[in-house]
């Protein structure tokens, strides 16, 4: 088992997540599909990444080595500064489905991390599961979802479930927060009333994000540093930092700069030129 001391984990004194010459291949000899090449990246504690790149470039295989779901066929991974495969660490995770199970009300479907997760699962029968209970209104009424713990998932609109989601992924207070397309599924005005709820979520407990999108616009507004891979193969070919001022708004997003710097990000997608910008990566 490796420790921070004899790999380079040892470097990254203050990075919730660390990939150091990572490659993953899935499956075996005639069959075998080399999803990510050898990438490093390292995210320090706090900041909110976005990874952007085509369809099939590796983002998801990403989000998986960092949740500890998937095995690196090369390099390391550290995730709070522990190898990934040495333990679990806690992250929370939400997806372009918000999963939940139909014969819990939502505010039981939001605590079932603290059911499953070291150490809370111990306080869950015990003296603590109101306070449990209290946490997840508390996060429930942030969302903008005051009054819908008693709610069933089937009783709630796809934002909503999103929304709750988001709770889900955030009730066991992890310092890592891992995000696959958590609103490709959204129409445009929910989705962007969610950036605005995410965002607000972050300010407050800054967790580190890791943040899978193909939504440039959203990156942007969204993200410290936008993160572009190239096709499958996929790697990273550029790491670039977004210095806009927060909070940040949706109007913000049709600035001259903001626009300029999605044309950017997109012809590093596209290898288009820089003004033709269009619907592709939106
Ligand atoms: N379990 C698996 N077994 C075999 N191949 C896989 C597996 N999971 C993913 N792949 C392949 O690995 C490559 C990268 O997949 P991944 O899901 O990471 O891409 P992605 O960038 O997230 O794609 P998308 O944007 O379309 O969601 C793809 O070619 C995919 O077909």
């Amino acid at each position: 088992m490796n420790t921070a001391q004899n790999t380079p984990m040892g470097r990254f004194d203050d990075a919730a997540i660390v990939l150091e010459d990572t490659a993953v291949t899935y499956g075996r000899g005639e069959t075998a599909t080399r999803a990510l090449d050898t990438t490093s990246l390292v995210l320090r504690d706090g900041e909110f990444v976005a990874l952007v790149g085509p369809s099939g470039c590796g983002k998801s295989t990403i989000l998986k080595l960092a949740a500890g779901l998937l095995p690196a066929s090369e390099g390391y991974v550290f995730v709070g500064g522990r190898e990934i495969s040495a333990r679990a660490a806690r992250v929370g995770i939400a997806f372009q489905n918000a999963t939940m199970l139909p014969w819990l009300s939502v505010r039981d479907n939001i605590m079932l991390p603290l059911k499953i997760v070291s150490p809370f699962k111990a306080g869950y029968r015990s003296k603590k599961a109101t306070e449990y209970r209290e946490r997840a209104d508390a996060l429930l009424a942030q969302v903008g979802l005051d009054g819908f713990g008693d709610k069933y998932p089937w009783q709630l609109s796809g934002g909503m479930l999103q929304r709750a989601s988001l709770c889900r992924a955030l009730i066991h207070e992890p310092r890592v927060l891992l995000l696959d397309e958590p609103f490709g599924a959204l129409d445009q005005f929910t989705r962007e009333e969610l950036w605005g709820i995410l965002q607000d979520l972050w300010l407050d407990k800054k967790p580190t994000v890791l943040l899978v999108t193909h939504d440039l616009r959203e990156a942007a507004y969204l993200a410290s540093r936008v993160c572009i891979m190239s096709p499958r193969p996929g790697r990273i070919v550029e790491d670039r930092a977004v210095d806009f001022q927060r909070p940040r708004t949706v109007a913000r997003t049709y600035d001259n700069d903001f626009i300029k710097l999605m044309q950017d990000l997109r012809a590093l997608i596209t290898h288009d030129g820089p003004n033709t910008v269009g619907s592709a990566a939106s």
